[in-house]
Parts: C-alpha cells; structure tokens; sequence
C-alpha cells in the first residue's frame, strides 16, 4: 500500500477534531486498506508500532531527527535552516517538508515508499541495539526521508518523534471498523468485546478485516496478552450500596496497593499494570514466589500488589511500591519495601476463560488455584447483607489499612474494560464534605516564585470529556506540594511540555506551559462551584458556564498507573455536583 494514500489520510484527519469527520476518514481510509497492511495501519494511527503491552518505544531525539533532514536534504546550512523553521512553526514534522520542499526532487531516483516499508523500517529503528545506534538509526531515517515526499516526509517524522495527534479516541477507530467491515456501527459491540480480551486493536482490525463479524465472534483470550480491567462505580454510603446491589453480594477489603494482573505458566510469569503496561521487571520477587503457590498450568489472576509492614502484617500506603519504578534500585526496594500479593480474581483457567462464570463461582476457583502463604493471600472477603454488616466490615478494612470496601454483585460476570454497577467501591472518605477525591489530568503549569522558581509552582488540571474525547480545564491547584513532588512533577512534566497546546484539551487559561495530556494526579477539594471559565460539563447546568474545583489540594498521589483517559469524567464530576446540592438540600430541612 503505498504511504500517499495513509499521508493524506493523516493530512484530512490533522484538520479536523470533529468525531463524525474523523471516523469517516477512517472509514474511507479502511476501505482502501489491504487486510494484511491493516493492523499496522491502525498502531501507527495511534502513533504506535505495537500494542502498548509489547512496550515498543520509538524514542528517536529531535537532534538525531534534525541531522537525517539535513542529510536527505544534501545541503551543508540546511541544519541551521531546520532549526530556523522548526523555532518558527514548533513542529519537526512540518520544519522537515519546508526544507525539502525546497530541494530538487532527483524523480528518477525515487522509489515509491509503501506502507509497508516505512513500518518496518521504524520497527527496526525502535529495536535498534549496541553499538552505534545514533548513527544506524540516522542512515534509516534519513534513507526513508530520501524517497519521500514532502507530505510524507512530515508524518514519517512524526511517528518517529512521537508527536502524529490525530485525536482518535479508540472508540472512533472502532466505530470506523464496524462501519467499514459490517456496514453497521452497531457492531462495534462485539469489536469492544474483542478489544477488552485482548487490548490489542491492530488484531482487532486485522481480524474484522479477514474474518468479519464471526472472527470477531470467535475471539479468545490469548495468555500473555492482557486483559482490559473491570472497573468499580462508587457509592457514599452503605444506604446507597444496598440499594444499588439487592439482598447478598460479597464485600472485600479495598487494599490500597498496585493493581496486578498475572499471566502464568509453569515458572513464566508476565505481570501488567492497570493501564496494562508489562511491570514484570518491577516485581522480581513476584516471578520468583508466586508459581510456588499456583495449583494449574495456566491461568490469568488479578491481586492488589501491596507493601506491609514485616514486623506488624499491616498494609502501608501506595507511595511505598513507587521506590520500585526507579531505575536500578528495584533489587534495594525489593528488600527494603516488602510486599504481599493479595489476590482478589480469575479470568482464565487452564484454557478456559472465566470471564463469563459468576463472581461467587470464580471466587472460589480463585482460593483454589492460589494457596496462601505468607506472601501470597486472598482478599479478605465476607458475605453481606445490611447496612450494618458493611459498616462493620468497612471498621475493619480501614482498621488494617484498607482504603474502603469492594462491594460485588455474586451472580455477575467478569466485564472486562468497563466501569458498571457490578461492582461498587465505597470509601470511608467519600463520606464527608464533597470529600471524593478527584483523578485529574494535568494540562498546562505557571512558573513558581520564590521557593519555587525554576519549577512549576502552580498545575492546571483537566477532567476527561468521554463523548467528545476532549480534557476540560477544572481548576488550578498550587496546594498540597512538597518539594520532593515538585522536583518530581517538574522532572516528569518537562518531558511533556508541547510548543502549541494539543487540540484534545479545552481551556481559555494562558498557561505558562502546555503539556501533552498524560499525565494524572489525585486532588480533594471543598466543593464543585460554577464557573463562568473552566470547561468542566459546559453548559450542563447552566448556559456558557462550566464546573470548577473549589480549594483544591494535590494529595501526594501522582497516578502513574493510570492513563488520561482514566481520570475523572464530566460525568462523575457533574454526579458529585448535583450530590453536594442534594446534602446542603437536606442540612437546610434539618
Ligand atoms: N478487592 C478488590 N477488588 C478489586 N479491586 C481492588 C480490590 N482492592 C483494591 N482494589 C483496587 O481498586 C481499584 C478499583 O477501583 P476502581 O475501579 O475505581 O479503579 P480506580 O479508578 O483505579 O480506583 P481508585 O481511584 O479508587 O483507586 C482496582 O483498580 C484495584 O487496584
């Protein structure tokens, strides 16, 4: 498939933030796709080479980049001029055409790049090894920017630099497939389905694109291949809890630790986060205990990853298991932050996936498949059936660490990728004040005075808008930060900063700095308020007025385990607005 066609698409795409316009450019593009180019068709719409499992990262400098356009532009100046442009417009990609623009095209000579070889050349660049890798790296960039056109040339490099945002939710591409390969956007469902089995949306593609719909149908979980996690609503009170969840339904202890979901055979242990990113090297002492206690051959598990206190058995907060994430020291934290692996679920067993057995049924395949040791426990779990019985198990959870109670429907399947009321999450905090904290993206920074300077003193923070797949400005937070979080955050954020804000976030502010929207931190604050210059549920309550934060405060939590598109919603946030009205409704009765 020659690289135009994609180029163009990537070009129309580029123009507009519109959902419909975006999918049906995808639409359009999909039909013109051959089924074996699909897949890498659909990671390189993300930017990607490889589902975000594999961990296959470009990570080409912008210097390097800089040098192969001056390269395939065969003049001695044409690295000054590069930077020139580049300082000028902000975008390598767009620098790159203007220069070779400018140069003779030797037509001839040009061999018409497919989309074929241009994938394999950035896998080879992303998996280059050794020994002169910059300079190994360079001949195939700049051998790639020889063949190309200008257009071309500029979405080469943006791949390369990780900085192509078409703004293509999943979802869009997902609609777009169904569209394309069924002729009914009602399908997407089972594409979903899919998906959530196996977090890889190129084999998705690929098999629509081979198989059609019975493909799709016939999708199984793949060991090794994570499986997209089932998420919990939240509820305030154990009044709520019953009335969402009927007679009996299980609570278990909501332990504050990582998230872990556990491939195993025999000794072979692959372990992903939340965001389902591979951590297996984070735990090394996960992969050396844990098949010990494993009665199948091969199963998936999920358990909460928490450090203890050795001398006490008590559970320590989350920040604990952070010494693991640096570089060289994990064999250090390992030792020094110890941890107990709590398992609280089963998805696949022995060939077979659990995902669609009842909860009491995969609860006790669970205790049979894990035998408990001092390492390996299961989550304290107690059958429940009032108020009072969740209030007495809640007393206990947060007794011995825990942050709140699960609460989960017996009868109910595993669903994966999704947040329903199949399981419920309800936090001794949630019950005071607006006293939830909120998961926000962080989207822009104003430099710190003072102490601060030479940081970023103060954050502005985003809520995530799932329908337009957009991040709303809520609030500004500059409270809650020791200096240890904000050298963190700066060492963190200066990798993210962008020349011109990324079109997915929505804000009037004038930022000191854009960041690309990635990263997320916890925050509380005292009340949601209307606000005439956030974007938070624009015009939900009020015409031309959105929701702000009021007095917010950072609570110590950088949420590295979670990705934007995780944080807190529109929704969630206009749910806990119209909960406040209803409590300070009440006070006032009372
Ligand atoms: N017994 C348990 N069952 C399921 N999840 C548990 C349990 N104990 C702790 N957890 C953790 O709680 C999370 C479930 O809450 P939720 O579905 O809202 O995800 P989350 O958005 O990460 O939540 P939070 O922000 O409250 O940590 C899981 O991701 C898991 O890490």
């Amino acid at each position: 498939m020659e690289f135009a066609i994609l180029a163009d698409a990537f070009s129309k795409m580029e123009s507009t933030t519109k959902r419909l316009e975006l999918t049906q450019h995808l639409v359009e593009l999909f039909e013109k796709t051959p089924q074996d180019v699909i897949s890498r068709i659909v990671y390189l719409l993300q930017g990607k080479l490889r589902p975000d499992f594999e961990g296959v990262e470009l990570g080409v400098a912008e210097r390097l980049a800089i040098r192969a356009i001056a390269k395939s532009a065969g003049s001695d100046s044409a690295e000054k001029k590069i930077e020139e442009e580049y300082r000028k417009s902000g975008d390598l990609g767009h620098a790159a055409s203007k220069i070779l623009e400018q140069k003779e095209q030797t037509t001839f000579m040009m061999q018409d790049i497919t989309v074929e070889r241009v994938y394999e050349n950035l896998l080879t660049i992303a998996k280059l090894e050794g020994s002169k890798t910059q300079d190994r790296k360079m001949k195939y960039i700049s051998g790639l920017l020889n063949d190309a056109n200008p257009n071309e040339a500029k979405f080469i490099l943006k791949i390369l630099l990780g900085t192509l945002r078409l703004g293509v939710a999943e979802n869009t591409v997902m609609d777009a497939l169904a569209i394309a390969f069924t002729g009914n956007k009602e399908n997407r469902k089972a594409l979903e389905h899919a998906y959530n089995v196996s977090s890889d949306l190129g084999k998705v593609a690929e098999t629509i694109a081979s198989k059609g719909l019975k493909g799709i149908e016939e999708f199984e979980i793949n060991l090794f291949n994570p499986i997209r996690p089932m998420l919990a609503d939240r509820v305030k009170s154990e009044e709520e809890a019953i009335e969402k969840l009927g007679n009996v339904f299980a609570a278990e202890y909501k332990l504050d630790g990582e998230r872990v979901q556990l491939h195993i055979e025999g000794e072979k242990v692959i372990l992903f986060s939340r965001s389902l990113e591979n951590i297996t090297s984070y735990y090394p002492d996960i992969v050396e205990k844990i098949p010990k206690t494993i009665q199948a051959q091969k199963v998936i598990l999920e358990a909460e990853a928490v450090a203890i206190n050795e001398n006490t058995g008590e559970f320590l907060p989350f920040q604990e298991l952070m010494h693991r994430r640096r570089k060289y020291q994990v064999e250090k934290a390992v030792s020094q932050y110890p941890i107990t692996v709590n398992f609280f679920d089963v998805l696949y067993y022995d060939g077979k996936s659990c995902l669609e057995l009842p909860y009491e049924e995969r609860r006790n395949l669970l205790e049979k498949i894990v035998k408990e040791d001092d390492y390996a426990k299961h989550i304290p779990m107690s059958m429940v059936k009032s108020q009072e019985d969740i209030e007495e198990f809640l007393e206990n959870s947060i007794n011995s660490g825990c942050e709140g109670v699960m609460l989960k429907m017996l009868d109910k399947p595993y669903q994966a990728g999704s947040r329903g009321s199949y399981w419920l999450k309800l936090k001794r905090e949630y019950r005071n004040e607006l006293g939830d904290s909120l998961d926000l993206v962080v989207i822009g920074a104003f430099f710190g005075k003072g102490r601060r300077t030479g940081k970023y003193g103060t954050l502005l923070l985003a809520s995530y808008d799932y329908d337009t797949d957009v991040f709303t400005s809520i609030c500004k937070v500059g409270t809650g930060f020791t200096d240890e979080d904000l050298d963190q955050l700066y060492q963190i954020l200066s990798n993210k900063v962008t020349i011109k804000k990324n079109p997915r976030i929505d804000s009037d502010m004038e930022a000191d700095v854009w960041f690309e929207p990635e990263l997320v931190i916890e925050v509380v604050a005292s009340e949601i308020t209307l606000s005439p210059i956030h974007k938070a549920a624009r015009n939900e309550i009020r015409k031309d007025t959105g929701l702000a934060l009021r007095f917010p405060k950072f609570t110590g939590k950088i949420r590295l385990e979670k990705d934007a598109e995780d944080a807190s919603t529109n929704e969630e946030v206009l749910t806990l607005f119209k909960g406040q009205k209803k409590v300070a409704h009440d006070k006032n009765l009372m």
